[in-house]
């Protein structure tokens, strides 16, 4: 078991915890390429931690480590105190980290309501058996878990679409139902890819104040990935900046600013 130090009080009055989880020395290769070289940082429990970069710099990379989905060849990934191997997908949920994607990734066909309930499978403890032997026990969880489902529901302010079906909404009412299927799983951890890319400026504003609420409210920590460096900069307690799978910064949204590595690497070199 690993010492963790102790937290800090944000400008706006904010906790944050000690370390919950610590990326060391992680390198990443597909096949010759390289998408992560030798990274290292930490993420403190209840910050708002982004991870920006320019094209290609690896940044989904590294939200595939954090989740678990790549292991890395090189360097350690520690969580909540403990060293982590290579998991499963439903030991990942289980340990209290969820995600949203980069490219939606919801159930069209089912109603708002369903794919939410869906974030909520890995804690249903009722198996098919136990619903057949055990009928009251069973209704009881459904009728807990549709509460919780409610509750993210209100919170997000999709209650006027919670029958509709995802196929017909706009882009930025699916990234908000996606982000409510994510909550619903009651994440520790929350990574979030890219949630406004694709967005119009007003959906872009509210998706940054959904993500603030969630923090604030629920104490969640959160992993956002951006493309875009302005965005995240309001957001963001602590940012990792990456460029050709390295990192060239890491600290407060000001430090990340000025950091001449960082301004090279956003306004010299064409990426795209
Ligand atoms: N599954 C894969 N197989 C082979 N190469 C990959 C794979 N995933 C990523 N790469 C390569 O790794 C590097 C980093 O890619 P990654 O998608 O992590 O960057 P990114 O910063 O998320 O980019 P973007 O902003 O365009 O989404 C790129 O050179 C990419 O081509």
């Amino acid at each position: 078991m690993k010492d963790m130090t102790e937290g800090y009080t944000t400008a706006d009055g904010r906790r944050i915890g000690p370390v919950l989880m610590e990326m060391k020395n992680i390198t990443l290769r597909f096949g010759g390429v390289k998408a992560i070289t030798d990274i290292s940082f930490d993420i403190r429990e209840g910050e708002i931690r982004a991870i920006i970069g320019p094209n290609g710099a690896g940044k989904s990379s590294m939200l595939n480590v954090i989740s678990g989905f790549y292991v890395p060849q090189e360097g350690e990934v520690w969580f909540k105190g403990y060293r982590r191997g290579p998991m499963r997908p439903y030991q990942v949920a289980r340990l209290g980290i969820s995600r949203t994607f980069q490219n939606i990734a919801l159930f069209d066909g089912m109603s708002v309501l369903d794919n939410i309930m869906t974030g909520r499978l890995t804690l249903m403890k009722s198996g098919l058996l136990n619903q057949a032997l055990w009928w009251g026990r069973a209704e009881r969880e459904e009728t807990e878990h549709r509460e919780k489902v409610e509750k993210i529901i209100d919170f997000l302010e999709i209650q006027a679409i919670r029958k509709t079906p995802v196929g017909r909404l706009p882009y930025g009412l699916k990234k908000r139902v996606e982000l409510a299927r994510a909550l619903a799983a009651e994440p520790k951890l929350l990574l979030l890819d890219e949630p406004m890319a694709g967005m119009n400026v007003e959906e872009k504003e509210d998706m940054s104040r959904f993500i603030l609420d969630v923090n604030d409210e629920f104490g969640t920590t959160i992993v956002l990935i951006e493309h875009d460096m302005g965005v995240v900069m309001d957001l963001s307690d602590r940012v990792v900046v990456m460029d050709y799978g390295k990192k060239i910064g890491d600290g407060t949204p000001d430090e990340v600013r000025s950091n001449p590595d960082v301004i090279n690497a956003y306004l010299g070199v064409a990426h795209d």
